[in-house]
């Protein structure tokens, strides 16, 4: 596109900035209700509410409750919600099976969901770490993540959720070949209609640091990712990543962290035109709560600058642990 501009008086930019009514005519992305997806984490028992220190306002919640912050989450027009679990360590194996557990706080909490709201979609996290002794996303033998080992594990672990209900699944996990393999698995097994979130650019980020604390996976982590996850130097890698995945089977992409790789997303959305996502991060959450809370900035004005941010850059949708705070800041008019 070539943009044409006229030298000034002939053109005044401020033209169209001098009242509320011209700037809403001419503005170029919107946010609304629709581009929000609510990450949001669960742990066992009943009635049960935990804050999580490293991330001020968001708490752990039992399966009862998270069928309330689902019902919640409708009600404000939210249109996904996607499940973290807390998992107790005691079922936390160097095999990771409670991950395709049938009945595994995940899958019941996506079971007590669907039957209580219907009408939300339901993403799930797909990756082991959160049953894994060993704290990494993939199988670990000798100290090396094993590739097409996990590929197996999370192809059952795709298909329990599968099962359970989920609407969306959302493999973060990193390893190469995992689309492919979910997609055949979830063909042959009648789940045509599940919808694959590739977490496809993911990088070895420091941004992750209070997510391991909501999920109880800092202690047992060795070492770090940077065998799968990617190097945050790299850009064109991320194209082809996405790229590979989206042959493989993926219907959605998805960008990770958001804030930091915001030139990442604008080259996945004006290369490909698919559904594109970010994950707004715990680290980027916390540093705008963290501000927000001590008085240094506006953090309702900023967390909804920064979710503009995304959809300026290309983004359909964004995974953000604002999602309720945006949708009742944008359902008062402060969009
Ligand atoms: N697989 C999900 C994550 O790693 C989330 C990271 C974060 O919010 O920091």
């Amino acid at each position: 596109m070539r943009l044409t501009v006229a030298p000034t008086p002939t053109s005044r930019f401020r033209r169209l900035r001098k009242s509320a009514a011209l700037r809403a005519l001419s503005q170029e992305n919107t946010l609304s209700v629709n581009d929000l997806i609510w990450p949001v984490f669960v742990r066992d028992g009943n009635g049960v509410r935990e804050p999580i220190a490293s991330m001020p306002g968001v708490e752990r919640l039992s399966v009862d409750l998270i069928v309330k912050a689902a019902e919640e989450a409708a009600a404000l027009g939210i249109p996904a919600i996607c499940l973290f679990p807390y998992t107790d360590p005691a079922l936390k194996t160097d095999d990771c099976a409670e991950a395709w557990n049938p009945d595994n706080l995940a899958n019941r909490a996506i079971r007590a969901i669907k039957a209580a709201v219907p009408e939300i979609a339901v993403m799930t996290d797909v990756a082991l770490d959160p049953y894994n002794a060993q704290g990494h996303d993939g199988l670990v033998r000798d100290g090396i993540i094993l590739n097409d080992e996990t590929v197996e594990a999370l192809v059952k672990m795709s298909l329990a959720q599968a099962e359970a209900g989920a609407d969306i699944l959302g493999p973060s996990d990193m390893m190469d070949g995992r689309i492919g393999a979910m997609r055949a698995a979830l063909e042959g097994a009648g789940h045509k209609d599940v919808a694959i979130m590739s977490y496809a650019a993911k990088y070895a980020s420091a941004f992750y640091g209070p997510f391991r604390d909501a999920v109880g996976a800092s202690g047992a982590l060795k070492g770090d990712k940077k065998t799968y996850q990617m190097n945050p130097a790299n850009s064109d890698e991320a194209l082809r990543l996405i790229e590979r995945d989206l042959t493989e089977g993926a219907d959605m992409v998805m960008v990770k962290p958001g804030m930091p790789y915001l030139d990442i997303i604008h080259r996945v959305k004006t290369t490909f035109g698919a559904p594109t996502y970010a994950y707004q991060v715990s680290g980027e959450y916390a540093m705008i709560r963290a501000a927000a809370l001590n008085g240094w900035i506006d953090g309702d004005r900023v967390m909804l600058e920064s979710l503009m941010a995304f959809r300026r850059a290309g983004c359909d949708a964004v995974l953000t642990y604002f999602a309720p705070q945006a949708a009742r800041a944008l359902h008062a008019g402060r969009g």
